[in-house]
């Protein structure tokens, strides 16, 4: 059977200091789960929580979610220890704070080797991604995104970016719009996926709907997230809807259909169908196939 598509809607942060939310991460559905050992734990805790999550990261079963863990930056007395641990564990992606420049990855991905080769992990198995949180780290984008073949993603991350553009965040979003389509831009020329950043209004669930819309809209794969309650909302605005399946696997009938007449091109129900038409609704189909929506002939999987 042809591998699903994996979905990156919803990375959520979880306190790798908390020992509930590390052991129970695994429960809300999210698609990838990343262990914090940055800003959401103070410096008197860095040791003990990188021990919790190597030790949860044997012992907890998290099911199909990909597991990221957030190190600390390369500024910090931290990062080597938390890159050898988290390699030992076999995490599946590293990602790193706050990254500037193309050096930095490289940085990271000389030790994720080195720790690979001595715990017996084999080379290329750790993925990697960067957080951007900087003017410098938005001019750099594309170069972070092509520094290495390890690389899956760039995030942006507003809070520090916001502070280091000395602004802070307004509701609509304008002072990421600039970082936002670079972000996009640089991932997608790289082929790799784009993360938006968190939403850390718990009560605003209108301005987290809007900012999801967005993000949506401009082709980001997915999102940060603070809290379980945000999973749900993400994947109703990525889930395709009923009628976009259909609307595409009519597309893709059309095309086959025109296909055999000897033609590119069609029309159906007043629209044009060609090839990027087609790109698009495949695309559909593949979200749909990996959201358990329908089966891979296309059949509707009742829930
Ligand atoms: C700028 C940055 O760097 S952001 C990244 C770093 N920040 C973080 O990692 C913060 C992660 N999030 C959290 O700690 C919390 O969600 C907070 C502080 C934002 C809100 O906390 P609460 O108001 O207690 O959340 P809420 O009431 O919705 O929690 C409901 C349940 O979900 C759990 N939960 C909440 N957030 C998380 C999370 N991120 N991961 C796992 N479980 C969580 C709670 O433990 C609680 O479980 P329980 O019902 O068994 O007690
Ligand atoms: O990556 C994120 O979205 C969270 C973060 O560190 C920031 O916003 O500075
Ligand atoms: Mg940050």
């Amino acid at each position: 059977m042809k591998q699903k598509e994996r979905l990156r809607r919803t990375m959520m942060f979880v306190p790798g200091n908390n020992p509930a939310m590390v052991k129970d991460a695994g429960i809300f559905g999210a698609d990838s789960i990343m262990f914090d050992l940055e800003d959401a734990v103070s410096m008197s805790e860095k040791d003990a929580a990188r021990y919790l999550v190597y030790e949860a990261l044997q012992t907890v079963d998290y099911g199909d979610a990909e597991l990221v863990v957030r190190i600390n930056g390369l500024d910090t007395p931290y990062y080597e220890n938390d890159i050898k641990a988290m390699v030992k564990a076999g995490i599946d992606v590293i990602r790193l704070p706050k990254v500037e420049s193309a050096e930095m990855m490289q940085q990271l991905e000389v030790l994720v080797e080195k720790a690979e080769k001595s715990f017996g992990r084999e080379v290329g198995s750790t993925n990697l991604m960067a957080a951007i949180e900087s003017a410098k780290g938005v001019v750099n984008a594309f170069e972070i995104a092509t520094s290495s073949k390890r690389m899956i993603g760039i995030a942006l991350s507003a809070e520090d970016y916001t502070t280091d553009m000395k602004t802070h965040r307004y509701s609509d979003g304008q002072e990421l719009l600039y970082a936002r389509n670079v972000i996009l831009h640089a991932a997608r020329a790289a082929g790799i996926a784009a993360f938006d950043t968190v939403f850390t209004n718990m009560d605003d669930e209108e301005g987290f709907y809007r900012e999801t819309e967005l993000i949506h809209q401009l082709g980001f794969d997915g999102k940060s997230l603070v809290n379980p309650r945000q999973i749900e909302m993400v994947n109703k605005v990525y889930e395709p809807t009923k009628k976009e399946i259909l609307n595409a696997q009519g597309v893709i009938a059309a095309i086959e259909d025109a296909k055999r007449k000897g033609s590119g091109v069609i029309s159906m129900n007043g629209q044009m169908v060609d090839r990027p038409v087609v790109l698009r609704a495949q695309r559909v189909m593949r979200l749909a196939i990996a959201a358990n929506l329908i089966d891979e002939e296309g059949n509707e999987i009742e829930e």
